[in-house]
């Protein structure tokens, strides 16, 4: 039980970790990813491991370089682990072909990040409906956008919406989907801190009341005290896991 709140991190347990899920959505086991770039070889994650909890708000927390978009890449099938292995409900990633990973990227994992990505030259509707035609079980996306509170922006251009309308558009885009998963690269940074405030009241949101998991990187200390679970990274290596039984409501958190 300790365990589940102290995260992965003993070597002795990666081998069982490979067999036993015991529930967890993702496992991360003893991840090392290398980049070359000529002679230059960097070490972005260094032995990380790491699990993930049906239905847990986790903030990853590090500075500039730490390897969060590293974590958040690896996770979310966008890239593979140069040694060690990422599995979702007990199927390793890295056994997956190209259109299982493409299955996994759009049925399972919905992707916010900090400048929102929408098609600027579609509204936001179709900007939610889009990402609905990729998968087989969507939600309808006019009632997603009025739960991310956009009833009647429907028809808007993202350039007549506001930057959190904007970020709003985005998470309804990734929630129409229906995934277990939603993976927030920094998802606020673009925004002023009342703004924001709301953003992380929509994603705390989502988590409880539709039992998302929800894993936020950011370089942002005081977001950390919204989490169920902190991990911090540091050159690469995760150096603190800790669980918070009473984790801080978005809108007492100043930044
Ligand atoms: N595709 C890549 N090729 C080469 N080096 C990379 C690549 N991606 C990341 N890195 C390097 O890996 C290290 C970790 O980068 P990463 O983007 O994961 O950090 P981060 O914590 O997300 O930083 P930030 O908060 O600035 O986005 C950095 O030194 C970065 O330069």
């Amino acid at each position: 039980m300790l365990g589940r709140f102290l995260g992965w991190t003993h070597h002795a347990a990666s081998k069982q970790a490979m067999t036993d899920s015991s529930g967890d959505l993702l496992r991360v086991v003893q991840v090392t990813k290398v980049f070359q770039m000529g002679e230059v070889i960097l070490e972005a994650l260094k032995d990380v491991s790491l699990d993930i909890y049906e239905g847990e708000f986790l903030v990853v927390l590090g500075p500039s370089g730490s390897g969060k978009s590293t974590l958040l890449n690896l996770i979310g099938g966008l890239d593979r682990p140069t040694v060690g292995h990422v599995l979702y409900r007990g199927m390793d990633l890295s056994t997956f072909s190209h259109g299982k990973l493409t299955w996994y990227r759009r049925e399972v994992i919905g992707f916010v990040f900090q400048f929102y990505n929408l098609i600027s030259n579609l509204t936001a509707i179709e900007n939610v409906m889009l990402a609905a035609n990729l998968v087989t079980s969507p939600l309808d996306p006019y009632e997603v956008l009025e739960k991310v509170g956009l009833r009647g922006r429907a028809n808007s251009f993202p350039a007549q919406l506001s930057g959190g309308e904007q970020q709003r558009v985005a998470i309804a885009r990734a929630l129409v989907k229906n995934p277990p998963l939603l993976l927030c690269d920094e998802p606020t940074g673009a925004l002023d801190d009342v703004t924001g405030r709301q953003i992380l009241r929509l994603l705390l949101d989502l988590c409880r009341e539709m039992k998302k998991t929800v894993v936020l990187i950011t370089h942002n200390t005081a977001i950390s005290q919204m989490a169920d679970r902190v991990v911090r990274l540091r050159s690469g290596r995760i150096v603190e896991v800790f669980h918070q039984p009473h984790p801080l409501p978005p809108e007492s958190i100043q930044w």
